[in-house]
């Protein structure tokens, strides 16, 4: 068994390229006649080579986490611990000790850790944990390129980068011979332009779910395709053919909610192609569907790469789990991924070919995809082509006394016997032959403004104007906060509550008696409808803040559109509740009969609204933790209401100035001054006795004594603009915390 291991050592750099070799010359030739081929026919070629993306590991037990060393600097001790990586791997506690005492005391500490678990890469030393080691590869137009991986493998990572969502820290990645600036450059700006270029269908399917699959299409058309070029018909024109394309025909009127899984996947895809991208990167959008619904998926890929006579044809690449045997076959090229590193890249079927020289064949009549996942994820040594372990407890004993290497594990010997760096220097000498015979002058931006910008959006990030996509967001947001709020549960208990209190305060009477219940009467109301609105309001972004994060990494619309679109379309439609209520209860209890003092009480109440809904904006905007933002809400809401002046009369004046934040205090304060305009008759209760009792001989208390008796202070005018203050201030607060969100490349 040693043996075994150090022949394949033997075997290294030079065997490994001659095992490689006719692949990755089939590939590049392949690539080179493709390349020029179809960029004159509009398509474009995608070359990656060395990416490298390492990132810091924060937990404070990052260092212990067992993991090889991997990434560019570390490359002498990548080559160094060859023998380590193709043997591996007792218990680390053995390793260590083994390392003491054995011929493996003479690898590096890089490359001991590289012997240790092999699966995390961990650098030790400064806690940062390699997530893509080197990874080179290409894909033409015109053809479907698989990513295969285990879990964790770094697919979507690669895919986060090759979209240009994720920074790396070295590689070139290159168009048609033009190699795009990295984020982390200066030239970022260039990279967030080509952002919008590829499409990027996302694992997740994020929409709106209260929308129609047209619904989802027109928007995205209205807001993603150039109006300079396109009229508003020929953008529906587009809708209908992807509609058609995708086979959406059936659903296309439906909810998104109510669609499969293979629909909303369609869905996506299609959101993506309305640009008509030249690249178009998924990322397992296999995941959830039934055999027969992925294998259709994988067809209309094909298509779409291929193109027809009015489609160029596209460059598509695609992460995948475990293809079917026919899917994985009509691959035309296939990336596999292990720990971040490439273990095969070229043809699916000459892959099985590449495993046999491994000593790694794939059974007869065995699925090649699982094969290839079995062979990386296992842990043990194959051993033998079924990956029976025939060694004998004998060879054990001695692995543990170090007097063997340990036994192999299949995908660190791949990780070893690909020999990434030829892929990579296929890689660079095309990026160069082609940067050659381009010599005109044509830079990244020209690239991107004149080739790959589908949009023609001569340069600017968005396809529409400002005033487009406000007008365009805001019919989306009255669509879908129509049928969010809009719910007959929300109408009925808007009425039920109206009549509720109706009825507790039926007809009061307008006396001394009945002054507590008039005004308790719009304690509750503001109570009830401003803590209403701030918990709707709460939730408003963070229920879309996914969608609005992947429509904005595809540069669909400037936040500020989004923002004011959101927050003027939901007025309407959440001022309608609380209206419902006044009319409701407000006549009900007879509070005043003149129409001026309702419509003018309900204006108060309204902008009571809409102040407590710029609190709940500002306070869900800024906290992300759904819980702590909510216990925020309630604590803060509470302690203004309390501090308004309903409770306590007698503030203790260290806290008595939060007052002048609560917008409780200003609702309430101006609609008594409504109501008690008049003065109120004494009747003898004694519930103004300071203002009736005693010296009073007037049989009455004045309407503004009433008023000043019950707690409220300031004009009618001051109030109502110190409302209109909150609703403004903590609403443009709210704009600079969701501004300050950054879509993480997972989002
Ligand atoms: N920003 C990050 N911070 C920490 N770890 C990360 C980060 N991004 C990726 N990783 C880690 O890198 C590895 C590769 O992740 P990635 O999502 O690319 O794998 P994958 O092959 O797509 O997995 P799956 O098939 O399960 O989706 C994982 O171990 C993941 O936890």
């Amino acid at each position: 068994m040693a043996e075994t291991s150090i022949a394949t050592n033997g075997s290294s750099a030079d065997n490994k390229r001659d095992d490689a070799d006719p692949l990755i010359e089939a590939v590049d030739d392949d690539s080179q006649q493709n390349t020029t081929a179809t960029t004159k026919a509009g398509g474009y070629y995608l070359r990656w080579s060395r990416l490298y993306k390492s990132v810091e590991i924060k937990e404070s037990t990052a260092g212990l986490v067992r993991g090889p060393i991997a990434g560019p600097s570390s490359s002498t001790a990548t080559k160094e611990s060859g023998q380590a990586t193709e043997a591996s791997t007792p218990p680390t506690s053995l390793v260590h000790e083994q390392s003491r005492r054995s011929s493996w005391t003479l690898l590096s500490p890089a490359s001991s850790m590289m012997m240790l678990g092999g699966g995390d890469n961990h650098n030790k030393n400064d806690n940062h944990k390699v997530i893509l080691d080197r990874v080179s590869g290409c894909a033409a137009p015109g053809e479907v390129v698989g990513l295969m991986g285990p879990s964790g493998s770094g697919k979507t990572s690669l895919l986060n980068t090759l979209s240009g969502r994720s920074a790396y820290q070295e590689g070139t990645i290159s168009i048609n011979g033009e190699v795009l600036p990295n984020n982390n450059s200066a030239a970022a700006g260039s990279m967030k332009k080509l952002m919008s270029k590829i499409a990027y269908v996302k694992q997740a399917d994020i929409f709106f779910q209260h929308l129609t699959v047209r619904d989802q299409f027109t928007y995205t058309a209205l807001l993603r395709l150039p109006s300079k070029r396109m009229t508003t018909e020929e953008k529906v024109v587009e809708v209908d053919r992807i509609i058609s394309l995708l086979r959406l025909g059936k659903v296309a009127n439906s909810p998104i909610k109510m669609l499969s899984g293979g629909e909303k996947k369609r869905v996506n895809i299609g959101t993506e192609l309305l640009t008509n991208p030249s690249i178009l990167l998924l990322d397992e959008p296999t995941s959830g569907l039934d055999s027969t619904s992925a294998v259709s998926l994988l067809q209309l890929l094909h298509r779409l790469a291929k193109g027809d006579g009015t489609a160029p044809p596209k460059t598509v690449i695609t992460s995948i789990h475990q293809p079917s045997s026919a899917v994985f076959r009509a691959f035309d090229r296939l990336l596999l991924l292990s720990d971040g590193k490439v273990v095969y890249f070229g043809n699916p079927v000459a892959s099985l070919d590449y495993l046999r020289t491994q000593n790694l064949a794939c059974p007869d009549g065995y699925n090649a995809a699982d094969h290839w996942m079995d062979v990386l994820v296992i842990d043990d040594s194959p051993h033998d082509n079924n990956n029976h372990n025939t060694t004998t407890s004998d060879d054990d004993e001695d692995e543990q006394q170090g007097l063997l290497p340990p036994k192999t594990i299949p995908r660190l010997q791949l990780q070893q016997a690909w020999d990434n760096e030829a892929v990579a220097e296929q890689m660079d000498a095309a990026i160069e032959d082609i940067g050659s015979t381009n010599k005109s002058g044509s830079s990244v931006n020209s690239l991107l403004l004149d080739g790959v910008d589908n949009n023609g959006s001569s340069g600017n990030k968005y396809s529409t104007s400002w005033a487009t996509q406000y007008w365009v967001l805001t019919h989306r947001c009255m669509k879908n906060s129509r049928s969010a709020i809009f719910t007959p549960l929300n109408l009925i208990k808007s009425v039920c509550i109206g009549l509720v209190a109706g009825m507790l305060w039926f007809q009061l009477p307008y006396t001394e008696e009945r002054v507590h219940d008039r005004s308790s009467y719009y304690f509750f109301t503001m109570t009830f409808w401003v803590f209403d609105s701030m918990m709707g309001a709460l939730m408003a972004f963070p229920a879309e803040r996914a969608v609005i994060l992947k429509e904005r990494a595809s540069g669909s619309y400037h936040l500020s559109a989004y923002f004011l679109a959101k927050t003027t379309s939901d007025a309407p439609v959440r001022l309608t509740l609380p209206f419902l209520y006044m009319v409701t209860s407000y006549w009900m209890a007879g509070i005043d009969n003149r129409f001026w003092v309702f419509v003018s009480s309900t204006c108060c109440t309204l902008l009571s609204v809409v102040s407590g809904e710029a609190l709940g904006l500002l306070v869900g905007t800024s906290i992300h933790d759904m819980t702590k933002a909510l216990t925020v809400m309630i604590v803060s809401g509470l302690f203004l209401m309390l501090l308004g002046g309903f409770y306590v009369q007698n503030i203790p004046s260290f806290i008595s100035w939060v007052k002048w934040f609560s917008p409780f205090k200003y609702a309430f304060s101006a609609s008594l001054q409504l109501v008690f305009q008049d003065d109120v008759p004494c009747d003898g209760s004694g519930n103004l006795e300071d203002l009736c009792g005693g010296g009073n001989d007037y049989g009455f208390a004045k309407g503004s004594d009433v008023v000043a008796y019950l707690g409220a202070e300031g004009s009618i005018g001051f109030n109502v603009g110190m409302l209109l203050v909150i609703c403004f201030v903590p609403r443009y607060g709210a704009y600079l915390a969701l501004r300050a969100q950054k879509g993480g490349e997972r989002s």
